[in-house]
């Protein structure tokens, strides 16, 4: 059975300090992969604890499908959990792990011991651990120990499963491994799933839907485009993807970095403090003289399969992706035009922005 999952403005406060969740509300689709993003100290983990009943929140309401689960016992909620380094049983092997969760029901719930097996060797199949049944934790690498705590979470057969940072400990190709592994995982079992991380990378990847949390709030829920392509908030594009982040001044429409018009707002931003972010695959670097900012190259550097340049551009400083082939010395004088770039008045939500006005020479000196 899949569960819909309503977390109802949920408040979660530790003591004096900030609460380290105000009013979240969030509703989780049947078979649905939800990936709960944002820094340390967002809440990610909180959240996870109160669906679970682990942590009971200081006011609102957990549904699922529409019935209210905090008043049900965390053994009854049929939660499959897995965390970062989740131990598993040591003294045990992988199956009798694997079926730990079965095997401690009360008497009258408990399958047979060879329904029991049977399911144990199903789930190891589906964990691609099928020979490993008979080993102890300590004879498996840090990957296909997550996978047994993964099997163990599902041999509940769990409403909703919840993922706090399964692969946080774990080096990046396994991650990257585990994580292709888990979506097809998910595709095969349909288990509605919560899962924490605070690699964006991650969340992309994997999740149906990316909620993005700051400061024990929701910045933005939406698919992987729209929290990339779309980020609705300044922290959410700051965080979201690599990106540089310049202080503006907004006056008559018009982004000002220093004396430098760097950008102009489509729409009436009020005038004031603003942040410009764009990406460095969005910069795209000209001729001196060409269409564009007049810009300096500070610095390069080689960043995978690209090259990212930085430059000055009046007083402010960004990035640029360019092609590794190309060539571009430190003090060269580029053109630089921003093909994408977003402008967050204080406070306010982000608006595109077009190039700005034309530049009489001599305007500003790099
Ligand atoms: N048991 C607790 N007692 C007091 N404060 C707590 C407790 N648990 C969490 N907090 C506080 O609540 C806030 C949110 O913590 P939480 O662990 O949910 O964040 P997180 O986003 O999961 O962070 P991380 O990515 O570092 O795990 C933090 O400020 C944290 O210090």
């Amino acid at each position: 059975m899949t569960v819909a999952v309503t977390i109802d403005q949920v408040g979660k406060s530790f003591g004096s300090g900030a609460p380290a969740l105000s009013n979240v509300s969030l509703d989780v689709k049947p078979s649905e992969l939800v990936a709960l993003l944002g820094p340390s100290g967002s809440g990610k983990t909180t959240l996870l604890r109160i669906v679970a009943g682990l942590e009971q929140p200081s006011h609102g309401r957990v549904l699922f499908n529409g019935e209210d689960a905090l008043s049900v016992p965390v053994r009854r909620r049929g939660i499959g959990f897995v965390f970062q380094n989740y131990a598993l049983f040591r003294h045990m092997t992988v199956a009798e792990n694997v079926a730990f969760g079965l095997r401690s029901r009360p008497r009258a719930e408990r399958p047979s011991e060879a329904e029991i097996r049977s399911r144990v060797a199903d789930l190891l199949a589906l964990v691609q651990l099928e020979a490993f049944g008979g080993r102890f934790p300590a004879q498996l690498s840090g990957g296909q120990r997550q996978r047994v705590a993964l099997a163990r979470a599902l041999a509940i057969e769990p409403k909703v499963l919840l993922l706090d940072e399964p692969f946080g400990a774990l080096d990046a190709l396994v991650r990257k491994e585990l994580r292709r592994w888990l979506r097809e995982l998910h595709d095969r079992t349909g288990h509605t799933t919560l899962f924490v991380t605070h690699d964006q990378e991650e969340a992309l990847e994997l999740a149906d839907r990316v909620v993005v949390m700051g400061k024990g709030k929701i910045e933005q829920v939406g698919t992987p485009d729209d929290v990339y392509d779309r980020p609705e908030t300044a922290a959410v594009f700051g965080f979201m993807g690599e990106s540089s982040r310049i202080e503006v001044e907004v006056k008559g429409g018009v982004a000002l970095a220093g004396a430098t018009a760097i950008a102009a707002a489509t729409q009436g931003v009020p005038d004031g403090p603003g942040l410009l972010y764009v990406r460095p695959h969005d910069v795209t670097l000209g001729l001196p003289g060409t269409e564009g900012l007049k810009g300096q190259v500070r610095a390069f550097r080689r960043h995978g399969a690209i090259r990212r340049v930085e430059i000055a551009v009046g007083n402010a400083v960004l990035e640029a992706d360019i092609a590794p082939t190309v060539r571009v010395p430190i003090g060269e004088k580029v053109a630089v035009r921003l093909d994408r770039a977003r402008l967050f008045a204080s406070g306010g939500p982000g608006v595109d922005t077009k190039a700005p006005p034309a530049q009489q020479p001599g305007d500003y000196a790099i």
